[in-house]
């Protein structure tokens, strides 16, 4: 069985590819990254280290990788693969959307087999975005026959996998912790048989539970730490300030969500402090500017700080920790991100409250606003102090 695998980064090579190997896939990445092609391509294996006690390893054998640039090679081993996956970033999807549309065309032009194609990123509705980009390149004939052999399984991945710094240009170091679940209804052919995966018939709960809780509590946790001067999520989750606002922007995220699905308070509590104790592991070095990353994303309609926000407001609940952070976002200033460089730009040309709206969505005198601008108040109190 053939597994390709867009983008051999962190979670890439940390999670998905570590999973599918052991469901017995030969796997080929596909990165842009060429010395990361070529040391894969040498060495045809790497390591994935547990970060906990003892540092215990497996290895992860029988991979390959093509360079993204080389548009037929992905071509064709899309054409003859099993299943093709991605975690290279929301941002990054249209960009490889040409090159899975050359390989579904050239597939189907061999033989009529089922694939999926499961987007393994942080956002609601992935997979599908994946597909319109990936129909965008496709002739009207090839979408009729895609619309019934190619199937885009939205997912939610969970493991916190953070930037890698080691001799071992392959080694990556990852949380014991994982959670991958696929939204089995829009799955085509036989669903694959994936130890660690679980199928849903409905991914809306279990991406919302997962994107409203781990990444908006990292959110906090990174958006805040950096206004202070810290470093590392585990440095920051040893301020009591911090683990205050990171606990009440989940109590807020965590009755949207029991409102909205009906999770058990207490069931949902424990999720809560599992996360949280996630947060404080001392081996995973996670840098806050890797967690802060994309602040113009992070701080969108439909994700982690703003989503929330806005559906909390709508059932009349008053969410200020997480007014807390998408000011502290807004606030994000490390130029060495791009994105971060924007918002800084476009606070100094447009001013604060233009640049809230245009970053979050957030429409002018919606009491989101002065939730925000009472919580930016709050945070130069709190960088004062620092
Ligand atoms: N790291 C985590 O803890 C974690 C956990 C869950 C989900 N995710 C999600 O997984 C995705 C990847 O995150 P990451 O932390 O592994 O990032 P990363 O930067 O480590 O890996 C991304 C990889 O994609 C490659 N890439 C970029 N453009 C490409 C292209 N056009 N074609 C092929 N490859 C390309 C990069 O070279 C890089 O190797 C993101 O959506 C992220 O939200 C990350
Ligand atoms: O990957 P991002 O930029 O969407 O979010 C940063 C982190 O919150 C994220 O990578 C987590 O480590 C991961 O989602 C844990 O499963």
């Amino acid at each position: 069985m053939l597994a390709v695998h867009f983008g051999a980064g962190n979670i890439g090579r940390g999670f998905i590819g570590q999973l599918l190997q052991k469901a017995g896939y030969e796997i080929a990445f596909v990165d842009v990254n060429a010395a990361l092609v070529d040391e894969l391509n040498e060495r045809k294996m790497y390591r994935v280290q547990l970060a906990t006690t003892g540092k215990p390893e497996s290895v992860v054998e029988g991979v390959r990788a093509i360079n993204g640039q080389d548009v037929a090679a992905v071509a064709e081993a899309i054409a003859t693969a099993d299943l093709v996956t991605t975690a290279v970033g929301p941002n990054i999807l249209p960009h490889i959307a040409g090159a899975i549309a050359a390989g579904i065309t050239r597939r189907l032009s061999v033989h009529a087999k089922p694939l999926n194609v499961i987007a393994c990123e942080n956002m609601i509705g992935g997979s599908e975005m994946l597909k319109e980009h990936v129909y965008e390149h496709l002739t009207e004939s090839v979408q009729a026959e895609a619309a019934q052999w190619i199937g885009f399984p939205n997912a939610a991945v969970d493991r916190i996998v953070p930037l890698q710094q080691h001799d071992d240009k392959l080694l990556v170091m990852v949380e014991t912790f994982f959670e991958w679940v696929v939204d089995s209804s829009q799955m085509v052919g036989e669903i694959p048989s994936i130890e660690g995966v679980t199928y849903v018939e409905d991914l809306a709960p279990y991406i919302e539970r997962k994107l409203f809780t781990v990444n908006t509590g990292h959110a906090v946790i990174a958006y805040l730490g950096y206004q202070l001067g810290m470093k590392t999520i585990d440095e920051a989750m040893r301020d009591d300030r911090i683990v205050q606002a990171t606990r009440g922007a989940l109590q807020e995220t965590g009755a949207l969500l029991s409102a909205k699905y009906g999770f058990d308070p207490q069931v949902h509590g424990q999720y809560v402090e599992k996360i949280l104790g996630r947060y404080t592991n001392p081996l995973l070095s996670d840098d806050i500017v890797r967690v802060a990353r994309s602040p113009i994303r992070k701080l969108s309609q439909h994700d982690r700080l703003v989503g929330p926000a806005l559906q909390c407001m709508e059932k009349g609940m008053n969410p200020e920790h997480l007014g807390l952070a998408i000011a502290a976002a807004l606030a994000f200033d490390y130029p060495e991100d791009a994105e971060s460089a924007r918002i800084q730009a476009s606070l100094k040309e447009f001013g604060w409250e233009n640049t809230l709206h245009n970053c979050t969505g957030i429409p002018a005198g919606h009491p989101l606003e002065e939730i925000v601008r009472e919580q930016a108040r709050r945070l130069k109190e709190w960088s004062g102090s620092h």
